[in-house]
């Protein structure tokens, strides 16, 4: 319709005939204007037009229930659960659960939202149409709270692509802190391991620091840190101008323990030792083992009283008796003493005034401490001047050999000879041999000096021979360094066989005191050279202790009595008896004796008279260079 002003607007027409008979009659007319209501249905049309195209064209699936059964859905929820259009239609909900429980529990879980208005909101697993599983979020809502049986609205995603990838996330996660985990055991393993060998390296350290410090055996310092101590010790002395005292000491014949009762026992002895030494001394001094059963004790801030106090408290410690195992062992030290700065400016020389004076102590008897003397320092510097004259001694020919006849008593002839060393030096002039052999021994040179001794007189022995003298019969002496020295034998008849001798014309003299320090190794050499033919005569019997069932196993065909014995044999009584001794039970093992340092006829008769073999002494004739013992022989032969 038209109004007026030419505006359209709806109306609603309800016209009427007044006389259906009489249409002329006309008719009434009713004119409603519905222009608003038209409005409002329009708007309306156009609303349920835009939610439908919502509800076609949601990514979501929305569907109407009523009765648990679906009266509407649209496309998506078809799609999400795999339904053809319309297939859906009147169907159970029951379709898209996995099984009645699930879905029950589902009915029961939105009874009381949906009767309070809210809305039921969840994540449940539901079933396509195949029955493969689909992970959904679901919202859902009834449609009027206060009439259920109106029904409800239900809203569903497919959210299997969010819960894969958060499981993955998650999965991720997890393996990521296992791999963490897995690294920081790693790291903390790595650490551990680190740590230990640090530690382990730390112990090692600390063993080799303990090593290169520490006697093994009694835990004392050894002679590295006692040098370092004693250093420091001297040169606090230096600074402050005080005496200090330096120690050696030495048991009197630990060897003897060890030898008899075996190196267990002699360890525990100088275990105990080393207690007791330091249990005497006080906590700045300083108790050091070098080796052996040599001590060394630093006592800074010591003078000579102080350091002859110490000493006797040590003499009188050890003269306790040691207790080890079953066995009570008594022994005693010797002590030697010297003092900074009296008896040397530095550890070394310290060292070696001390170890003198323990010398000195054990040749006065042991069991006794010496202090180091202006005598001794004397006898140490000609030791040295001596040491360094010998050196050169060999090289510069100034060493030979004098011969002294052996006579047989019997036949009263020259049998053979026994060679002693001289030395003549330019400036020192003759060194006796009971001097500077001493000095070899302790420095070493003994070895080349004996080699040379056995040369010579084994070439010796050929050139008399070569002359025509006969074979003649040389002893030589050995010292105890060369006997104990591993390749004696070897060496000695590799010397004889280049002078091409008769090793039987070769005599070694041994001390007794050689052959006893350690019998049983002795006993092996002494076979050993027995064996490869040479003679083997004991120097010196009579002094030492032999005991008589080595005596018998000592591979020796001759014992030489000793000149102390030999000397007084006129007028001592008890000499008498001892060679007499001597040359009775000499017999009586089937060795033949020789008596030594014979002067006068005197001595001679006794000698002969008690069955003595053979003699040497100045009474047949002194030491003599080669030339005059061969023309010696000679005038024997002729004469
Ligand atoms: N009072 C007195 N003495 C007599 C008499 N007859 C000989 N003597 C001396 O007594 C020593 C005997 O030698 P020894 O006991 O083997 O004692 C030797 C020996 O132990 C050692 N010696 C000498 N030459 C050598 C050697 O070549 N090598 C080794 N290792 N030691 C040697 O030096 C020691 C001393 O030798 P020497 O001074 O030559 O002294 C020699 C000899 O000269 C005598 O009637 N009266």
């Amino acid at each position: 319709m038209r109004r007026r002003g030419g505006q359209l607007f709806w109306c609603s027409l309800t016209g009427r005939l007044i006389d259906p008979a009489h249409p002329e009659a006309g008719s009434i007319w009713i004119v409603d204007d519905i222009d608003d209501r038209k409005r409002a249905e329009a708007g309306l049309a156009q609303l349920m037009l835009e939610q439908q195209l919502i509800f076609d064209h949601a990514m979501v699936g929305i569907v109407f229930l009523k009765d648990r059964r679906v009266t509407r859905c649209n496309r998506a929820f078809e799609q999400l659960f795999g339904y053809a259009p319309g297939e859906l239609n009147g169907l159970s909900s029951r379709s898209w659960y996995l099984d009645d429980e699930g879905w029950e529990q589902a009915g029961r879980d939105c009874y009381a939202p949906f009767s309070e208005g809210r809305a039921f909101q969840g994540e449940m697993m539901l079933a396509r149409k195949d029955g493969s599983p689909v992970h959904c979020e679901v919202r859902s809502k009834a449609i009027e709270p206060s009439d259920l049986s109106q029904g409800s609205i239900w809203i569903t995603m497919d959210i299997s692509a969010r819960k894969q990838a958060e499981a993955a996330v998650l999965q991720a996660k997890a393996e990521l802190e296992a791999l963490v985990q897995e690294r920081t055991q790693q790291l903390s393993q790595t650490v551990q391991a680190l740590e230990d060998k640090i530690r382990e390296q730390h112990a090692a350290e600390a063993r080799i620091q303990s090593l290169a410090h520490f006697d093994s055996l009694t835990g004392l310092p050894n002679r590295l840190l006692l040098k370092e101590r004693a250093e420091q010790a001297l040169e606090i002395a230096r600074r402050q101008g005080h005496q200090l005292a330096l120690m050696f000491l030495d048991l009197d014949h630990f060897k003897r323990v060890n030898d008899s009762l075996g190196h267990r026992v002699g360890d525990v002895l100088l275990r105990q030792l080393a207690q007791r030494l330091r249990s005497a001394l006080r906590e700045p001094d300083t108790v050091a083992r070098l080796g052996g059963d040599e001590f060394v004790m630093v006592l800074p801030d010591t003078d000579a009283q102080g350091a002859a106090h110490v000493a006797r408290k040590l003499l009188g410690l050890c003269a306790e008796p040691f207790v080890v195992e079953q066995h009570e062992l008594s022994t005693s030290p010797s002590i030697g003493i010297a003092i900074f700065p009296e008896d040397g400016q530095d550890f070394d020389t310290l060292c070696a005034s001390a170890d003198v004076a323990m010398y000195r102590a054990k040749r006065d008897g042991r069991n006794a401490a010496r202090f180091f003397t202006a005598e001794m320092q004397a006898q140490t510097l000609r030791a040295l001047t001596l040491e360094n004259a010998l050196r050169r001694a060999l090289e510069r020919e100034q060493l030979h050999l004098c011969y002294q006849p052996q006579v047989e008593l019997e036949r009263g002839l020259i049998t053979g000879a026994e060679a002693l060393l001289r030395w003549e030096h330019p400036e020192l002039g003759s060194v006796s041999p009971t001097e500077f052999i001493p000095v070899a021994e302790s420095c070493g040179l003994i070895l080349p000096m004996g080699e040379w001794v056995i040369r010579e007189a084994t070439r010796q022995i050929r050139q008399w021979m070569a002359q025509g003298l006969g074979p003649v019969k040389v002893a030589v002496n050995l010292s105890s360094v060369q006997f104990r020295h591993l390749e004696l034998p070897q060496l000695i008849d590799q010397i004889v066989k280049q002078a091409g001798i008769d090793p039987a014309l070769l005599e070694l003299e041994l001390t007794e005191g050689m052959a006893m320090l350690e019998p049983q190794r002795a006993i092996e050499t002494m076979r050993e050279l027995h064996r490869r033919g040479l003679q083997l005569a004991m120097d010196d019997f009579g002094t030492g202790y032999s005991s008589l069932s080595y005596l018998k196993k000592f591979p020796v065909y001759k014992l030489k009595i000793d000149q102390s014995f030999v000397r007084d044999l006129t007028e001592d009584p008890e000499d008498r008896a001892i060679v007499a001794a001597i040359i009775s039970m000499a017999t009586s093992l089937g060795l033949q004796t020789l008596a030594e340092g014979v002067e006068t006829q005197g001595q001679l008769d006794i000698l002969r008279q008690q069955g003595c073999r053979e003699a040497q002494g100045w009474l047949f004739g002194r030491p003599l260079r080669a030339p005059d013992f061969a023309a010696l022989l000679a005038a024997q032969r002729t004469g």
